[in-house]
Formats: C-alpha cells, structure tokens, sequence
C-alpha cells in the first residue's frame, strides 16, 4: 500500500480541522449514549415486556439478555424493486441470530420512495426530504432502545442516507448495511435511451416505450444503471459499513444469502458485548468520509451524493464541502465507465472485477485511507477482496489481477480520465455540481444564450414547439429545497439528448438535481444560493433573462453570465403547489439548508 496521495491527506486533514469542535461535540454525545441507553439495563419491566411481548421463541432470550439483540431496520416495500427482496429478510435474519446465541427484532420500518417511479411528475418534489423522513422514521425505530446493533435493510436513493443519518445518532451501537442486489441485466441502457430520444420526437409510440422500459427494468433487484442507488452500495464499501463485497452480488443467491447471514453473525461479535466492539460512530470518521468521497469519485457516481455526503457527514460531526469535493476531484482518476458513464451496467462492472478491483486500485494508489475502523476484521483491506463460496462456505479471494474488461474498469496508472468525475463550477451565477465523468470533453465548456424557465414542464414545451432547436443555456429555476423540495429533472435529458445530437452546443443549468442516471448532457446543477429569496434576497438565477450569455466550464470551474444583473428586478417566485402531498412537506421546504450543506430542515433545525 502506498503513502497517503499529499491531496487526500491535506484534504482529511482541512475536513478534522474544520469539524473539530463538531465532531467532539458529537462524540461526547455518543458516549452519554452508550452510557445512559445501552444494554437494556434503564429500562423498566414494563418496558421490558412491551418490547418482547411478541418475540415469540426468541422471548426467554431477549427478558434474560443472553446475547446480543439485533435490531433490524427494514425500507421493504413492493414499489421498488431493489427492496421488494427484503420481504422474506426478517424471517432468515431471526434464524441467522440465533445460530450465534443473538437475536433479531425488526426495530421498525422507514419510508422509501422510487425515484423512477416519480422521476417527472409531483411525487418527486418530496423525494429530498424523503431522505431526513427516513432518518426520524431511524431514530423512531431505535429509539425503542431495546438493541445492540443495528442491521440496515436499504438500498436507494435516499434510504442510505437517511438510514446513514438516523443511525449516526444511535453510534455508540454497530451498524452494517445490508444490500440485496443488482436485478439481472435487461436489454443494454443505450437501447433505451435510443427509444426514448425518439419518444420524445414523435418517432416512438407510448406502446413501444413502455415495450422498451419493462424490458429495462424487469424483476426485482435494483436497476443496473450505476446511479444514486448503486453509488449508495460502492460508498458503503469504501466506508466500511457491509460485509466486504456485498454490493453487487445477485439477489436471492447461494452467495447473496451467505453474506446476509454473515451481517447477522457479524453484529453479534461487534456489538459492547461482543469480542470486537466497533461502534458506528466510530467507523464513520473523516477517513471514511473521504474515502466515500474519492469512491464516488473514482467510478463516476452520482451528482445526488454532493448533496448527501455532506448531510451524512454532518450527523457525525464532520463538516464536508464542495471545495473538498472538487479537490479531491482534481487529484482522483477516473477508473471505472459504468452506465451512464460508459456501456455497461453494474452487473458487468462486478464481473469485470467490481468493488474489490476499485478498492486495491484506490488504497495501491494511496488515493483512499486504509488505516480505518470498518465492520470488517481487518481494515478497508478487506474490501479489495471478492467474495465466493468454498464449498458452500463463505470465503474471499483477492481482486483479480487484470481488469475483466478495459472498457469498464481501468487502472489508477492508466485512467479513463486524469479527472475525477464532479467539478465544482462558481461565478456571479453561484456555486454548482458539473459531473464531468458521463459528458463528452468537447462539451465541459458551453457558452451561449440563455432560455430561462421556471419549471421543466415548459423546458418540454418550447423544445415540442421547436424553439430550443440553437446553441441554448436551458436555465431551469426555482427547483431548489426551499422552492420546491429540490427535484431531480432527469426528463428533460432526452429532449436536450436530442437537441445535442442535432449539433446544437446544449447544457442545463439549474437550482434542482438530476438523477444520478443522467448523462451525456453539460450541466451545472444544485446551483446554491437557489433562486428563490432567502431572508428577502433572491439568487442569482432568479435575475437572469432570455438572452443573457451564460458560460459554464468544467474546464476552468466558471458558472457565469456576462448580463449585468445589479440594476435589475427578479423574477416573481411561483408559488408552492399543493397536491401529492407536497404540502405535508412545506416545513421540510421553510427551513431547508442550501445544497452545499445538505439541503436540510432537520439538520439545520438540530443545529448539527
Ligand atoms: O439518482 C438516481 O439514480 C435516479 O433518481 C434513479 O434512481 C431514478 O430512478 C432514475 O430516474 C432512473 O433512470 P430512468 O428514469 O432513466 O429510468
Ligand atoms: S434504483 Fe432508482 S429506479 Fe431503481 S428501484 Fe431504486 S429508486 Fe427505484
């Protein structure tokens, strides 16, 4: 293993610095914890007997406190079909618990929204906030206080980071995440896109999209396009919160089920009355937010984690930013093209060599922290193994010496890009993620005429009604927390997909997200301060009109407009719509922070 790269030590070293009194803070947190609510020992009789009253077998166990008691936080529901596996979960996990003198409980479930399922429509205006839903809907679970270690059941989009955030809270208990697996592949992800670019010309009917779709996504198992989803399971990895290799392995399988089994086993040893207490608080330091930064980095994941990464990070007291972010960029090749940033998807990714080659890539290169607590014996090492089964036992091997296929997976000496995959782009227009790894070169920089919508619904208008057919900067505004819960408007990236495969030079910028399956097209996206006013003044974008030259550049980190905004009025902010249950959520909208700093109401409002 290498020294430390000087840019990832200097980075860590920025980060411990900048949250030192955080990070105290909450650590002495953590050990008031571990000292008023572990063990069950606080609890009444009462209490006691509520909490096991339906334990069935496991009863005598739990009222006698012969072992430890797991508690099993599920996002199962039949909506996604990455969770929809997780139905037959609690059963096995009970099982697995007792074979090592433990028990399991489901704790509670949390809430967990398909971002596919709502990708352009209302429902996607909640799924920001869905995440802190889903970190209260933790903290309700535990806070039954009845545990000694928590099993992660999630996968998607926000669910990890919302489970990552509640479960930071409970960090004086271990925690291992516990994925279930890539569906199998489908027909290849530039099949689909081809069907939707001519969808969205006239050139496809509904029937033969719908065809295209179901043949895309087709079973249970989380989609194989490596989006916020899958980069979930690759930071996992890096910072050690699963079973070495569990992020990909198939669902339902021999395998699959054998490392379930071994999460189960191994909370019952990490846990305060195990041999080998590794709390989670101590695991997720600024070492393993790094290391979640330069995974992320390194195989191209999703713009979504410029977002949750500082969010998780500040629920265990570490302050990130996306200086650190685009620093690290700078210094981190990109190793891995995994769809939307290359052809294949992530089954083929893991066959290719998968987690354990990105992993003995990073740490050979001393691009990643090895020296880290994780929920494995021996360090982030252990996760440059992939896991097998030897005669039906589980066993690891070393990742493979050669990449399984150079398209896919390349070598930190000989990268796809010099460049990590997420540059931080500013200027007079604000501050904004431009994920360069799924864009061609040619495109980092883009300067032309603003067209300047309000929301995406009249992007696709004007583009039906042929008035985007130019070189065009799309500024879609008012998409940020406060506006409108911050949706992701990845369907606008056919319409624009199409506008740049005409020749036009294209690219999106806006206070919103994209999904963490957008691609090919130039953006700058979570532009902060968002549009709409704070403390009476509006955003940048809030000034800007048709017409005004805007420059965004990868290439020299610009985010500008040449216009002269200071003698003009802004633009009337639409007002918050009611429906789907967006007005639920209008407390989420009143106190959210800005993007760089999660896009929060909870955090904010705790004062972490
Ligand atoms: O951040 C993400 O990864 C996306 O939110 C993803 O979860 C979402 O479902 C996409 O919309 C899927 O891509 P398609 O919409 O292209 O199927
Ligand atoms: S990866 Fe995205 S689209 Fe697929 S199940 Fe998860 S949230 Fe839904």
């Amino acid at each position: 293993m290498s020294q430390t790269a000087p840019a990832v030590l200097r980075v860590t070293e920025r980060i411990e610095t900048r949250s030192k009194d955080s990070r105290a803070r909450y650590l002495g947190m953590i050990a008031r914890e571990a000292d008023r609510h572990a063990d069950r020992g606080f609890l009444s009789c009462s209490n006691l007997a509520h909490g096991f009253a339906a334990a069935g077998p496991d009863k005598a166990a739990i009222a006698g406190m012969r072992g430890p008691n797991i508690a099993l936080v599920t996002a199962y529901n039949d909506m996604l079909s990455a969770h929809q596996p997780y139905g037959r979960y609690p059963e096995r996990m009970k099982l697995w618990a007792r074979e090592v003198r433990a028990t399991a409980q489901v704790a509670g479930g949390v809430p967990a929204m398909c971002d596919g399922v709502t990708q352009g429509f209302a429902g996607m205006e909640l799924s920001l906030f869905s995440r802190d839903a889903i970190a209260m809907s933790t903290a309700i679970a535990m806070s039954h206080a009845m545990f000694d270690g928590m099993a992660l059941l999630g996968i998607c989009d926000k669910i990890v980071p919302g489970l990552v955030i509640g479960a930071l809270r409970f960090g004086h208990l271990p925690a291992i995440f516990v994925p279930s697996g890539p569906m199998p592949s489908g027909i290849s992800n530039k099949e689909k896109q081809q069907v939707r670019q001519l969808y969205a010309e006239g050139k496809a009917s509904r029937e033969e999209l719908l065809a295209s779709e179901s043949a895309s996504y087709h079973s249970a198992g989380t989609c194989t396009f490596y989006g916020t989803a899958n980069s979930n399971q690759m930071m996992m990895e890096l910072m050690g919160l699963h079973i070495p290799g569990a992020a990909f392995v198939p669902p339902d399988t021999p395998l699959r089920n054998e490392i379930t089994r071994a999460a189960v086993h191994r909370l019952a040893q990490i846990g305060r009355k195990g041999h080998d207490y590794r709390p989670m608080a101590q695991v997720v330091d600024a070492k393993a937010i790094v290391n979640a930064c330069v995974g992320l980095l390194a195989t191209g994941g999703s713009t979504n984690h410029a977002i949750h990464l500082p969010a998780m990070a500040r629920a265990a007291g570490i302050l990130l930013d996306w200086e650190d972010l685009d620093e690290l960029s700078a210094a981190v090749p990109l190793i891995a093209r995994v769809y939307p940033n290359g052809s294949g998807d992530v089954n083929h990714f893991h066959a290719a060599g998968g987690m354990a080659w990105v992993v003995h890539e990073l740490l050979g290169a001393g691009l990643i922290h090895g020296d880290v607590l994780t929920v494995a014996e021996h360090g982030m090492a252990a996760y440059a193994q992939e896991p097998f089964l030897e005669d039906a036992t589980l066993a690891w091997r070393p990742a493979p010496k050669t990449s399984g296929d150079d398209t896919m997976l390349r070598t930190v000496a000989h990268p796809f890009l010099a460049d990590g995959g997420m540059r931080l782009v500013q200027g007079n227009l604000g501050r904004a993620t431009f994920k360069t790894s799924a864009v061609d070169p040619g495109r980092w920089t883009i300067e032309a005429p603003a067209r300047v919508f309000d929301d995406q619904e009249s992007v696709t208008a004007a583009f039906k009604a042929g008035e985007l057919d130019r070189d065009v900067v799309v500024v879609v505004r008012f998409q940020g927390p406060r506006a409108n819960g911050m949706p992701e408007l990845h369907k606008l990236t056919p319409p624009l997909g199409v506008l740049q495969d005409r020749g036009f030079r294209v690219a999106l910028v806006t206070d919103g997200r994209m999904s963490g399956a957008s691609g090919k097209v130039p953006a700058a996206i979570h532009v902060t301060p968002e549009a709409l006013a704070k403390d009476g003044k509006p955003g940048p974008l809030a000034y800007l009109r048709d017409g005004d030259i805007v420059r965004l550049s990868a290439e020299d980190g610009t985010l500008s407009t040449t216009a002269d905004l200071s003698a003009r009025d802004p633009a009337p902010a639409p007002v918050a719509d009611v429906g789907m249950g967006r007005e639920l959520f209008a407390m989420f909208r009143l106190g959210a922070g800005g993007a760089e700093q999660g896009g929060s109401a909870m955090l904010e409002a705790a004062g972490l």
